[in-house]
């Protein structure tokens, strides 16, 4: 389903009893990309784990507006963390399609293909996912992004562990979703190439206090 926009309204976020991530409003419209930079410990991994509804927020909310008015987001959302969640017994293909059925209850052979592809992974398919090198790892987690759609991306340091080219595929993919219409927040000490359609948002450091 497409999404208009995301909006965070005072939104703090706290992490073990303190507040790291002071009131925060902004949105992000269709189409659109925000950038979260910021130091080591700025609270760029909290307010994507807030907005994605795995940590609570302290206070305020986010607001997704869809076809159905606003909610919470939930199964808008796509979040990629530090950790792939890969499962390393099945194979490439096997774990793209696993997604598949697990975020949209069905699987879809063409579109995990397209997926594997994108990220130069199609030669892998058949390889059993355990034994991939890091960069490869980082690969196959980003494909669930192309292989089961979700209109918001929430993507924390995303580029780790790719190389150049690499890198290149996982901008192409952030453009290509904007131009579709997606939202994406992303987490990055990198300059990603993501164009006009990209703004910045900087977290300071040294703001945590007690919630
Ligand atoms: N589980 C936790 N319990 C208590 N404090 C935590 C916990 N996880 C993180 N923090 C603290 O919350 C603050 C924000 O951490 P967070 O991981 O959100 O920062 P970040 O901007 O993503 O950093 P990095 O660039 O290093 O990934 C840091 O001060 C960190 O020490």
């Amino acid at each position: 389903m497409a999404v208009s926009s995301l909006a965070a309204e005072g939104l703090a976020c706290q992490r073990g009893g303190r507040i790291v991530v002071p009131a925060l409003s902004f949105k992000v419209e269709a189409g659109s990309a925000l950038i979260l930079r910021g130091p080591n410990g700025a609270g760029k991994t909290t307010l994507l784990r807030t907005i994605a509804g795995y940590l609570p927020a302290e206070s305020g909310r986010v607001a997704v507006t869809d076809d159905k008015g606003q909610g919470t987001g939930e199964g808008h959302f796509h979040y990629i963390g530090h950790t792939n969640g890969i499962k390393p017994r099945l194979t490439v293909i096997e774990n793209v399609s696993f997604w598949q059925s697990f975020y949209s209850g069905a699987e879809d052979v063409e579109a995990a293909e397209n997926a594997l592809e994108a990220f130069d992974l199609l030669d892998l398919a058949e390889y059993r996912a355990g034994h991939l090198s890091q960069g490869q790892a980082r690969r196959l987690g980003l494909a669930r992004l192309l292989a089961a759609k979700r209109a918001v991306w929430l993507l924390d340091e995303p580029s780790v562990s790719l190389d150049t080219a690499s890198t290149r595929r996982l901008e192409t993919a952030i453009r290509d979703h904007l131009a579709q219409g997606g939202i994406a927040l992303v987490s990055t000490h990198l300059d990603l190439a993501l164009g006009d359609a990209a703004t910045v948002l900087e977290l300071k450091p040294g703001r945590a206090f007690a919630a």
